[in-house]
């Protein structure tokens, strides 16, 4: 589908874009570039990629799809460093967890004639590095595109073929809208996880490890996204600023509206709020998207 593809960072996405892209036969050759030499040496040692470069600007030479697979605060300096050496009709994408920002850190160093579409896998761990990747993790999951107005519909049905041909489903979103939609279902309930880890911490200095050692399914299954890269969820807090103060501010409300009701021992409250709840989350289930059914926050089943 393309004949040479350079993947800017080399960790969970880039790697797992390398082994979908190899099984399924989709790619010429494969260069890449990441920031720290073991990084670059493990890539090639493990058959991530046919060359590895110590810039991005090598990389990108002669590819006909670049995707920048770096922490959304990276996207900017290396579009600038890039932008000199793509290939007319190029296409640039990114998987970045933030759309708007990308956007405006990116957009205005792509040269005329390269096609830059930004984009989103809905899929990952909480693993990082160029050994955590694995070829089916985008398999029924949503890779959601936020086009720009000139975006060329010949390059987007492309790329979308690419990632299709991955095993994902597309869809395309405004990029606010995109961001908005990411804070509820992902930013914010990262957040959570991390803080709640945090009291845990806090806890185990007074209890002596017990709030570690005895730390069941619940607090485990809340908690296993809180170790996700760091670099990686500060920079989404840092560029989806509004978003997540918006969702968070709601969260906050309810919170306390949940708190009041244990404080004054109002049941029916309780009650009520955790059947409501309760149903839309079962919901979630039903329609085939929880992570105790096969095909968690994947999309509509395709055909077999
Ligand atoms: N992890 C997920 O669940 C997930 C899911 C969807 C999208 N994303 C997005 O994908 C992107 C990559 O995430 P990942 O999970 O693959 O991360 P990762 O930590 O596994 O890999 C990041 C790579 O970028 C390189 N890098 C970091 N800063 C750099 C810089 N300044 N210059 C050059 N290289 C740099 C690192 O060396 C590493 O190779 C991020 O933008 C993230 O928001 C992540
Ligand atoms: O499953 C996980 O570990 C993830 O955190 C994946 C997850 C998510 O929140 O769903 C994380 C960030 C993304 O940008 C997309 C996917």
């Amino acid at each position: 589908m393309y004949q040479k593809v350079a993947l800017i960072g080399l960790g969970l996405i880039a790697s797992s874009m390398a082994r979908a892209m190899r099984e399924h036969g989709l790619v010429g050759t494969i260069t890449g570039h990441a920031r720290s030499a073991e990084t670059r040496e493990t890539a090639l040692e493990i058959g991530l990629v046919d060359s590895v470069h110590d810039t991005a600007a090598e990389a990108v030479k002669g590819a006909d799809l670049v995707v920048l697979c770096v922490p959304v605060g990276a996207m900017g300096v290396i579009a600038a460093e890039i932008a000199p050496h793509l290939a007319s009709g190029a296409t640039v994408t990114d998987v970045g967890s933030v759309k708007r920002a990308v956007i405006d850190a990116v957009g205005p160093h792509m040269p005329e004639g390269v096609h830059f579409i930004p984009g989103h896998p809905l899929a990952g761990t909480e693993q990082s590095g160029p050994r955590a990747g694995f070829a089916t993790l985008f398999t029924n999951r949503w890779w959601l595109f936020t086009p720009l107005e000139n975006t060329d519909p010949e390059a987007l049905a492309r790329l979308k073929s690419l990632v299709e041909a991955m095993g994902a489903n597309t869809d395309d979103m405004p990029p606010d809208h995109h961001d908005l939609v990411l804070a509820v279902v992902s930013h914010t309930p990262h957040l959570i996880a991390y803080t709640m880890v945090g009291v845990a911490d806090h806890l185990r200095r007074v209890t002596h490890e017990e709030v570690i050692k005895y730390s069941a399914t619940g607090f485990r299954d809340f908690t296993r996204i809180a170790a996700s890269d760091p670099v990686m969820w500060r920079d989404v807090f840092l560029t989806n600023k509004e978003a997540t103060l918006d969702i968070l501010g709601r969260f906050t409300e309810e919170l306390f509206m949940l708190q009041r009701a244990i404080r004054m021992g109002d049941g029916e409250v309780l009650e009520d709020y955790f059947s409501r709840t309760r149903a839309i989350r079962r919901g979630i289930i039903e329609a085939g998207q929880d992570t105790d059914a096969p095909d968690f926050g994947r999309g509509p089943k395709k055909d077999a």
